[in-house]
């Protein structure tokens, strides 16, 4: 195998001889496992062993490590540190940057940046056809946030569209990409791309991912502080969906072990619940969740980037059609991730849920249900419509 130079991001600070067992798969820079010190978080400077802190050149662990991702809605509140996340990543080769406005400058200002990854911007609707070209991975953060006072839902109206049309121009121009839909309501714009994928003849349940790795991010975060553990070591499934009640953190599945008494459950599943509304208000009208959701989609990106390399140990909970739940054909937990996109969804974390755990499944499931038929119907009727 050639030697390749690799500068790993690391979104996590998992001390690298012990990371969780399904733990954040992606930037724990586990081919330095035998560095003893520890990952700090997203970490600006190549992540070398020491042994080989001089030459800063190691062996890649697997395949080449040379992709071309696009972001649609790279000039947006998510779109610009997410792709600063990206050209920081070694796994990057190309990078694409698509908005309706703006994106110019975002552009010039990125493409200094003395990392491999060469940066191109594409604006307007006649340049997505170039932007999309050969890319392997389509992030889209493009679309309306909420204000307060806003469900998810309430951004149906302007964000179905978006998706739908972006979506269409991904099976046009770049068919086999993993794509990762990040514009809200995720329950519902991920069916909305599924059903788009289908109709172009494009759809391969494996590459279409909702992002709600901002979840778990978060709920990592609260337990850590919560049960004064290092946040690093901390790994929480949330599954079900994205959008309040839907969201369900695992929390007796969380590693490592921790007690929790009921009320700490309800407190804590709660917050991770209300934290996109937390942020919502603390912007008071400016927007949502930002700067979280770019590490979040960075972490999420990384680990699908490390999948198509071949690497054998990426684990992350994503949106994705699933049978794991049968009377919901979208559901969010965790996935094995390859060459080829979601290679197994993992459903054994929904057995042996507690009786709150279990009951708040139930509860999710109507709810969900609504949100998934209604970007279906969406896609379906407009698709009557342009037909009558
Ligand atoms: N999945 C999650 O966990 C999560 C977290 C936070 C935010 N979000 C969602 O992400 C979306 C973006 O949030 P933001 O804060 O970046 O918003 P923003 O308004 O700051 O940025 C959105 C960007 O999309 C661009 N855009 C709009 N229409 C477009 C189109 N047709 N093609 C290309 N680009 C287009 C805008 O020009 C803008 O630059 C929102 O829908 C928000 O609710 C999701
Ligand atoms: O809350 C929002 O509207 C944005 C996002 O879904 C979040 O969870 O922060």
């Amino acid at each position: 195998m050639a030697a390749a130079a690799i500068a790993t991001l690391s979104f996590s600070s998992v001390p690298c001889k012990k990371r969780p067992r399904h733990g954040a798969s992606s930037f724990d820079a586990q081919q330095f496992s035998n560095s003893s010190s520890y990952c700090h978080s997203l970490t600006l400077r190549p992540r070398v062993p020491r042994s080989r802190a001089v030459s800063r050149v190691v062996v890649a662990q697997a395949g080449s490590g040379s992709y071309k991702v696009a972001i649609l809605g790279a000039a947006g509140g998510i779109g610009q540190p997410l792709s600063l996340l990206a050209k920081m990543s070694p796994l990057v080769s190309a990078l694409h940057l698509y908005d309706i406005a703006n994106v110019e400058p975002v552009t010039a200002d990125l493409s200094h940046c003395n990392t491999p990854a060469q940066v191109a911007g594409f604006t307007g609707k006649d340049a997505l056809a170039g932007c999309l070209s050969g890319a392997d991975v389509v992030v889209i953060p493009a679309g309306v946030p909420r204000k307060p006072g806003m469900t998810r839902d309430d951004l149906f109206s302007v964000n179905a569209g978006i998706v739908r049309d972006l979506v269409a121009a991904v099976a046009d121009h770049a068919p086999g990409a993993l794509v990762h839909v990040i514009s809200n309501p995720v329950n519902s714009t991920v069916p909305i791309a599924a059903e788009v994928l289908k109709q172009k003849g494009a759809y391969d349940p494996r590459r279409l991912f909702g992002v709600t790795t901002l979840g778990v991010v978060r709920a990592n975060a609260f337990v850590a502080a919560r049960k004064g553990l290092p946040v690093a070591e901390v790994d929480v499934p949330v599954v079900g969906g994205h959008a309040a009640a839907t969201i369900l953190p695992l929390l007796s599945k969380a590693r490592p072990k921790a007690a929790f008494t009921d009320e700490e459950v309800e407190e804590l599943t709660a917050r991770i619940r209300d934290a996109g509304t937390e942020v919502v208000e603390a912007k008071a009208g400016a927007g949502s969740a930002t700067l979280s959701m770019a590490y979040a989609a960075a972490r999420f990106l990384e680990a699908s980037l490390r999948g198509l390399d071949g690497h054998d140990d990426v684990y992350e909970c994503t949106y994705v059609q699933s049978q794991v739940v049968p009377e919901l054909p979208f559901f969010a937990c965790r996935v094995k991730l390859g060459r080829d996109g979601v290679e197994e969804v993992l459903g054994s974390e929904l057995r042996g849920l507690t009786d709150y755990e279990a009951r708040e499944l139930e509860d999710l499931k109507p709810k969900l249900k609504a949100s998934i038929d209604k970007g279906i119907a969406y896609v379906q009727q407009n698709q009557e419509a342009a037909l009558n």
